[in-house]
């Protein structure tokens, strides 16, 4: 196994190749400490005014070719909130509390931030760290499972900063892995249905009636069977399903059993995974079920209740506010059902707390089984494994943290 051939060619990533070789040795962990002087944040994006919504939606779909006009119709989300995504002001406290927290333990580290979309842009971020003086960055995606979208595509969007600004060979950039079953991820989601289901009880409600539904990001299958390591057999889903249905059993289990220790009669509440905001050609196939279809045929089944867990999701943005507060809402309305909906981990100090956590790992070098997770799928690997969370249509592409082929 190499590391891939855009590194290969430039010849011009030492450290990485040594790391490369010890992660092989530890089945892709980083089981050394290596000295990182900087974390650099790497954020989705959002726009923040009327003006930058096009310019924002042609960088999601660069490449692709898609009309002003198709772009026009999912621009009415941003649309109806004056233009503006919380998403970067999410990203801003992000990194402010990670900061915090860094300071707190006395790492030393400062924390950069930018972004794949929209500005402040990952290249601006990488040149302002190295103008600093920082040479070995650990980077830090707000993306817990793995994808295209939300693993490989942050790798591509390291190894696109490290290019654009002429620093390849010159800075190092690693990054930490998917988290999503990282204490500090779990931990908010699971006191988000404890407070959803004590909402619950207090009115009376009936919980055998209550669905728990925890919604993710759609992705077209192709890219979900491409999820995670190439060589693992994952089933449906890939290991973007899998991640998502084990850490979802986990927070049922662990909000229920909360409920129970404090004396509440509950029974074994139904939860199901379900996806949402699916955009492509209706002729491409995505994960399924939509929440929306899901809500309808819990009504329709006699369900009172749903409480919507963003399981998928690190932060309440438009994903979020718009396809589960404003549109799967809708749709409990319209079947008379209640619905409820559990935060996403935001700027939880627990949640903050875990990410340093993981920075703190990757300083220390700690083994694999000396990193606390939550379900047995982690923890993920810090060097992907090769092939891992490739996508047919993008083709392939320079990535930071991985082995290739
Ligand atoms: C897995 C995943 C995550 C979770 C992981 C992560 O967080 O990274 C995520 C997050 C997000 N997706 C977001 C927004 C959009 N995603 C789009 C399009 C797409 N997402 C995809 C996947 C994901 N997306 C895919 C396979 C597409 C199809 C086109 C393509 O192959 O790229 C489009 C294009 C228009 C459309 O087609 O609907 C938009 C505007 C925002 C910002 C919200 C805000 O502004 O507050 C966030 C956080
Ligand atoms: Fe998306």
């Amino acid at each position: 196994m190499t590391l891939n051939s855009f590194e290969q060619a430039n010849g011009n990533y030492p450290l990485a190749a040594t790391d490369a070789a010890l992660a092989e040795s530890a089945g892709g962990h980083v089981t050394v400490p290596v000295s990182y002087d900087a974390v650099i944040l790497a954020g989705f994006g959002g726009p923040e005014g009327q003006d930058d919504v096009i310019p924002f939606l042609r960088n999601v779909t660069r490449g692709r070719g898609i009309p002003d006009e198709r772009l026009e119709e999912v621009a009415h989300h941003y649309r109806h909130f004056g233009g503006v995504s919380p998403i970067n002001q999410q990203n801003r406290e992000l990194q402010a509390a990670l900061q915090a927290e860094a300071d707190r333990r006395g790492l030393g580290i400062p924390i950069y931030w930018g972004n794949r979309n929209w500005d402040p842009y990952l290249p601006e971020a990488l040149q302002q760290a190295f103008d600093d003086g920082h040479r070995t960055i650990l980077g830090l995606a707000t993306s817990a499972y793995s994808s295209f979208s939300s693993c490989r595509q942050y790798r591509e969007d390291f190894a696109n900063a490290l290019e654009a600004t002429g620093l390849w060979g010159q800075v190092r950039i690693d990054k930490v892995a998917q988290f999503f079953d990282a204490p500090g991820f779990v931990a908010p989601f699971v006191a988000g249905v404890v407070d959803a289901l004590r909402t619950l009880l207090a009115d009376g409600v009936d919980l055998t009636g209550t669905r728990v539904l925890f919604a993710t990001h759609s992705i077209p299958t192709t890219d979900a069977e491409r999820s995670g390591p190439r060589d693992v057999e994952w089933g449906e889903g890939g290991a973007y399903a899998a991640q998502h249905l084990a850490v979802s059993g986990v927070i049922i289990q662990r909000a229920i059993a909360t409920l129970r220790e404090e004396g509440a009669d509950v029974p074994d509440v139904e939860w199901q995974l379900v996806y949402q905001s699916r955009s492509g050609p209706p002729t491409q196939p995505w994960l399924e079920p939509d929440i929306n279809d899901a809500i309808a045929e819990h009504a329709a089944a006699g369900a009172t209740t749903i409480v919507m867990v963003p399981v998928g999701f690190v932060s309440d943005h438009m994903e979020v506010m718009w396809d589960l507060d404003t549109e799967a809402m809708e749709t409990c309305e319209e079947h008379g059902v209640r619905g409820l909906r559990v935060p996403t981990p935001g700027v939880d100090p627990v949640y903050v707390s875990g990410l340093i956590d993981l920075v703190e790992e990757r300083l220390r070098g700690t083994a694999p089984a000396d990193r606390v997770r939550e379900t047995t799928l982690g923890p993920w690997y810090d060097v992907c494994r090769p092939g891992c969370c490739e996508n047919v249509r993008a083709g392939f592409k320079p990535a930071i943290s991985g082995l290739e082929p």
